[in-house]
C-alpha cells in the first residue's frame, strides 16, 4: 500500500526475487531528467546514479571531484523521471570513508532530498561501520567491490583488479561480510570471470557486474558508453549499441546547414 502514488514495480525485494529465479536484472546510470524517462519506460530494472557523472556530466578524469551536492542535484532530477525502476546513488569521494556518523549523515541527506531507493558505496572491511549505521536507519544498501574508481590514487590505474590470490581472497571476504551486513546487492567492477563466478555462486544477495563476465546475477553499464556518446575511452566490458555521436554530428550539421542557408524556420515553424 502506498499513499498517492502508484507502488513501485522493482523493489529490494523483487531485486534479491530475481537471483533466486535467474531473471538477470539490467542496471543503468542515468544523471538527468530526460535519460532517466527514457531508460525508465524501456524497463531496465535499477537506474544508478553513479558518481561516474563526474566524468560524462563534467569532464573530470576521475569521479573524486564531485560532490554530495552535486550528486543530490543529478539524484533529484533522475528521481523526478521514475515510475517502475528502482532508483540507486552513489555516495560520492570523501562523504562516507572517514566518520561513520558523518557518513550517516550523508546517507540521510540523499535519502531525504532526492527519493532514493537505495545508496552504493565503494568498499568493504574499510567501511564496515558506515554501511551497518547506514542500513540501521533502514537504508538499503548496495556494495561495490573490485575496481573502485575512488581508490584511483591507491592503484594508479583502471587495470584489472583481483588478479593475485591475496586479492582475490579479500574480495571474496569482503563480499561475505557486505551480505553479513545486509547489502541487498553488489557490484563487481573489471576482475576475472571466474572470480566474479566464484563470488556470485557463493552468495544468496545477487552481484551485478561490469568488467565481470555473463556469470554475475546482472549487468551494469554507463548509459552513454552503451550509446556511443564517451570518446575518452572503450574498455573491452562496454558493447556499443549506438553511435549516438554520429547521428548528433549530422543532425546539428544539417541544423547549422539550414541556418546559413535561411531554410530554417520555414514558414510553418514562424508565427
Ligand atoms: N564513462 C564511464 N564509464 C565507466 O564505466 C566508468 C566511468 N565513466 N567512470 C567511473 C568508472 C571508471 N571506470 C573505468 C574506467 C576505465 C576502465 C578501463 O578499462 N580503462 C582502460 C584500461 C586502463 C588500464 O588497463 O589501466 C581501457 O581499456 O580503456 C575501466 C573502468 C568505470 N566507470
Ligand atoms: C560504473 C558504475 C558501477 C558506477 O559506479 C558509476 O557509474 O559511477
Ligand atoms: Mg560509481
Amino acid at each position: 500500500m502506498s499513499i498517492h502514488k502508484e507502488v513501485r514495480k522493482v523493489t529490494v525485494n523483487s531485486i534479491l526475487e530475481m537471483k533466486a529465479t535467474g531473471e538477470k536484472i539490467s542496471v543503468l546510470t542515468a544523471y538527468d531528467y530526460t535519460m532517466a524517462s527514457i531508460l525508465d519506460a524501456a524497463g531496465v530494472d535499477i537506474i544508478l546514479v553513479g558518481d561516474s557523472a563526474a566524468n560524462v556530466m563534467a569532464g573530470y578524469d576521475t569521479t573524486l571531484p564531485i560532490t554530495l551536492d552535486q550528486m543530490i542535484y543529478h539524484a533529484a532530477s533522475v528521481s523526478r523521471a521514475i515510475k517502475r525502476a528502482m532508483l540507486v546513488v552513489d555516495l560520492p569521494f570523501g562523504s562516507y570513508q572517514g566518520d561513520p556518523y558523518d557518513a550517516l549523515k550523508a546517507a540521510v541527506r540523499v535519502m531525504k532530498e532526492t527519493g532514493a531507493h537505495a545508496l552504493k558505496l565503494e568498499g568493504g572491511i574499510e567501511i564496515k561501520e558506515a554501511i551497518k549505521l547506514i542500513i540501521n536507519a533502514g537504508i538499503p544498501v548496495m556494495g561495490h567491490l573490485g575496481l573502485m574508481p575512488q581508490s584511483i590514487n591507491t592503484y594508479g590505474g583502471y587495470g584489472l583488479r583481483a588478479t593475485g590470490v591475496h586479492e582475490a581472497h579479500k574480495l571474496n571476504t569482503d563480499a561475505q561480510l557486505l551480505h553479513e551486513l545486509g547489502c541487498f546487492a553488489v557490484v563487481l567492477e573489471k576482475i576475472p570471470a571466474k572470480l566474479a563466478k566464484e563470488v556470485t555462486d557463493h552468495l544468496r544477495i545477487p552481484t551485478i557486474g561490469i568488467g565481470a563476465g555473463s556469470a554475475t546475477d546482472g549487468q551494469v553499464l554507463v548509459v552513454h558508453d552503451l550509446l556511443g556518446l564517451n570518446k575518452h575511452f572503450k574498455p573491452k566490458f562496454v558493447r556499443q549499441y549506438l553511435q549516438l555521436d554520429q547521428l548528433i554530428t549530422s543532425a546539428v550539421q544539417q541544423y547549422i546547414a539550414d541556418v546559413k542557408a535561411v531554410e530554417f524556420p520555414n514558414d510553418s515553424e514562424q508565427y
